[in-house]
């Protein structure tokens, strides 16, 4: 650690900050030291005050619950004692005036487009670049390298039959978003005859492009290309617009504990903002070095340049509210709040965008974008948008420079939406419905009201359906509409596009402007829905639908009755278990925080911070209220260590947990289901980073005895 102006800094970071972050910036580190010191000095204890709140909330819902003999029948008394308490306050759209939020210099790709929204791991380099480029993707890749059209996955060797599926399904979406004057796109040998002319917009020499939704569409057209030989009008691909944003992740999807993680993730976004990020790794027995796209360029009917964005719009997701860094640490010894860093750290790097110092423009339009997570209620919204106005205040940035992606993801903050937004109003640009941290906190807030459905089953309660509904309708109702996102959550099966094809239109459909995806492929499909629902225009009839109840919004979904079959209880502890194992393990013996794992059905999923802590929780409660016991628990952890071992027998990294109850995975993965029901609000945080700083520590003992031992 190095001494700064009222602080202690890590090296590393001080380095990072001092020798590449500030030059350009026009900022002397003294200075800057000394404003991020008066920043902790005053929000700090502000943070610990709001999680205290949290605590003493929670301590009063379980007393409450445990009083009542468990779900309340009666509504009107749980809202009555939810009010009295503070948990639900004011509702300003209740208010004569309502509220319309007023953020200032947006980019079109958040106030005016309709499209997929990607999320990608801060400390992944290769990923990043790739997610930053995923503002085009190949159609005809997508739908051919994955399981969206029918037929047995693709080999080695091109396989014209489905190629000719492929062919077929996108010239049928050419129909639907630029038909043409007569026939089908699959009939055309010449050049196309638009229905709507004004819809070719640009030409790249022989390419088309052509807008729809205001999404783009560029048709290649190379009769010397393997496929527009074979293709009557040359057609050798559809690329289109598909990743219009995309989430950096400093959350949940990474493992970052100390400061030299936090180093590592802060360099990867400076290399974002600055447009210099490389990855050179290896792939199909090539060296390939990845850099970010440039802008494309076109020529109008008119002759003049038609230049559109080549990448997609960066946000950083920055932690929330709970958590400390070792990396600095407070005059009176304490760790800093994470939140607060990631805050200031993130905006100051975003500096090099918005002073033009990079290599290309992120934001056109002078903002910076930061997701704030995890936050509980109006009072936490309203603590976010002070730090911010700190923060504008230390780099100097005009009032609301800097916006704020608002996740819907704890039950308070659904409970009081317009309340949330009305706090940031002047500088919110989304609104996202985060259903698997919402999921977790919905099982940890009425943990003492019983036993909890079927995991599975959750996606049918009635809360859930009222949440998705109530953020859509209350979004619309406070003007979100042309100056906000409205977004909805992650498909989190990344390797089943046909269902993703199938389900996730539904997101448009309900007025959503945007949703996440977990790839560049799933981003490209999911784009095609965009052109398939003009969701601006069915924003007038939503916004005259009657908001969702809050009476449908605080039920419970508590079990009418438990009396579940063994073999019921063994799958759902076995699937759950089997999640927590997969993840857990990767992310305490290697750090990884986001991993594809397979479920009981060997199905590829998703698995991050928020889907543990849904399982978690969830086993947690059943535990609780005597769905099962601790021996059956305890079985479903041997069977299941010794399943997810063999899953990654491949992986020479990989430390196996069966029979091994020293595991430190094992000890984690074990302790979040025990000691569930005692973690603040459900979050797994706490002690994911507690395990993983003893693995770190031994690894580092471990190699300075190696060290020793050669040096001697
Ligand atoms: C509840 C929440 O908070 S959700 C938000 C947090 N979740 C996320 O951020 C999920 C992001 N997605 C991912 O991290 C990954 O897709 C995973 C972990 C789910 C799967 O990863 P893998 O098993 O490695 O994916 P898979 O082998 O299918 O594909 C890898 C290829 O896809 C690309 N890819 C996959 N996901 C992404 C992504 N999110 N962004 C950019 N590229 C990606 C990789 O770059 C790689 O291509 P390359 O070889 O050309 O570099
Ligand atoms: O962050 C997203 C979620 O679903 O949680
Ligand atoms: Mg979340």
């Amino acid at each position: 650690m190095v001494d700064r102006p009222g602080l202690k800094v890590a090296a590393s970071l001080a380095s990072l900050i001092e020798d590449r972050v500030l030059p350009g910036t026009g900022f002397e580190s003294g200075a800057f030291w000394a404003g991020v010191a008066g920043i902790f000095a005053r929000f700090a204890p502000w943070n610990a005050t709001l999680l205290a709140k949290r605590t003493d909330l929670q301590a009063r819902i379980d007393a409450w619950l445990v009083q009542q003999g468990g779900h309340p029948a009666d509504h009107a008394a749980y809202q009555a004692f939810l009010r009295g308490i503070g948990y639900i306050v004011a509702d300003p759209l209740e208010h004569p005036t309502g509220i319309t939020i007023a953020p200032r210099n947006v980019d079109a790709e958040v106030t005016s487009l309709a499209g997929p929204q990607l999320v990608v791991p801060v400390l992944n380099a290769r990923f990043l670049l790739n997610a930053a480029n995923a503002r085009w993707g190949s159609l005809y890749d997508a739908l051919y390298g994955t399981d969206a059209l029918p037929g047995p996955p693709p080999g080695r060797s091109f396989d014209p039959a489905r190629g000719a599926l492929v062919i077929a399904w996108a010239k049928g979406f050419l129909d639907r978003a630029v038909p043409l004057a007569q026939g089908r796109w699959a009939d055309l040998t010449g050049k196309p005859v638009l229905a709507d002319p004004s819809q070719l917009v640009g030409r790249a020499g022989r390419n088309l492009l052509f807008r729809h939704n205001g999404l783009h569409i560029e048709v290649v057209i190379d009769p010397l290309h393997p496929i527009g030989g074979t293709d009557p009008a040359g057609i050798a691909d559809v690329i289109i617009e598909a990743a219009l944003t995309t989430i950096v992740d400093f959350e949940d999807s990474v493992a970052v504990v100390d400061a030299k993680d936090k180093v590592e993730a802060y360099a990867n976004w400076l290399g974002l903002m600055r447009g210099d990020l490389e990855a050179t790794f290896r792939k199909g027995g090539n060296t390939v070095v990845r850099r970010l796209e440039p802008d494309r360029q076109y020529v109008a009917s008119d002759g003049s340049n038609y230049v559109l964005p080549g990448r997609s719009l960066l946000f950083a997701r920055n932690v929330g509210h709970l958590m400390t860094t070792p990396a600095v640490i407070l005059r009176d010894g304490s760790q800093a709040p994470e939140g607060i860093l990631d805050g200031i750290v993130t905006s100051l790097i975003a500096l090099h965008d918005l002073k033009g110092k990079g290599k290309f423009r992120n934001s056109r339009t002078g903002s910076i974008y930061i997701v704030k997570p995890k936050m509980h209620g109006p009072e936490e919204v309203q603590f976010t948008d002070h730090l911010f106005e700190a923060i504008e205040d230390l780099l100097g940035l005009a009032r609301y420079t800097v916006k704020v992606g608002l996740m819907d993801e704890e039950r308070r903050t659904s409970a009081n939406l317009a309340a949330c937004i009305e706090a940031v109003k002047n500088r919110l640009v989304f609104i996202n419905t985060g259903f698997l941290d919402r999921t977790g906190d919905e099982i940890h807030t009425s943990m003492r009201a019983g036993a909890m459905v079927r995991k599975g089953d959750m996606k049918n309660s009635s809360w859930i359906k009222a949440y998705e509904a109530r953020n859509v309708q209350i979004g619309l109702a406070c003007g979100l509409s042309g100056r906000a996102q409205i977004g909805k959550g992650m498909w989190a099966a990344p390797d089943r596009m046909a269902d993703m094809l199938e389900q996730k239109i539904a997101h448009p459909l309900t007025g959503a402007t945007t949703a996440w995806v977990p790839s560049p492929t799933a981003a490209t499909l999911h784009a095609t829905h965009y052109h398939e629902v003009d969701v601006f225009a069915l924003h007038p009839a939503r916004r005259a639908e009657a908001v969702a109840s809050l009476d449908a919004l605080l039920t419970m979904p508590v079990s009418p009755g438990t009396n579940w079959s063994e073999q019921e209880v063994r799958d759902e502890l076995q699937n759950n278990v089997q999640g927590i194992l997969g993840y857990v393990v990767r992310w305490i013996d290697q750090g990884i925080g986001c991993s594809k794992v397979l479920d009981i059905n060997d199905i590829g999923l998703m698995e991050d911070r928020a889907t543990l802590r849904i399982s978690s929780q969830h086993i947690a409660n059943w535990l609780l209220h005597g769905v099962c016991t601790k021996a059956q628990i305890d079985a479903a952890f041997d069977k299941m260590a010794a399943k997810v071992d063999a899953q990654n027998a491949g992986d020479p990294r990989y430390s196996p947990m069966a029979g091994r109850p020293e595991s430190m995975a094992l000890q984690a993965a074990r302790a979040l289901v025990f000691k569930g029901v005692e973690q603040p609000n459900g979050y797994t945080e706490p002690l994911l980073h507690a395990w993983r700083e003893r693995v770190k520590a031994e690894e580092a003992a471990e190699a300075g005895e190696l060290k020793r031992k050669l040096g001697a």
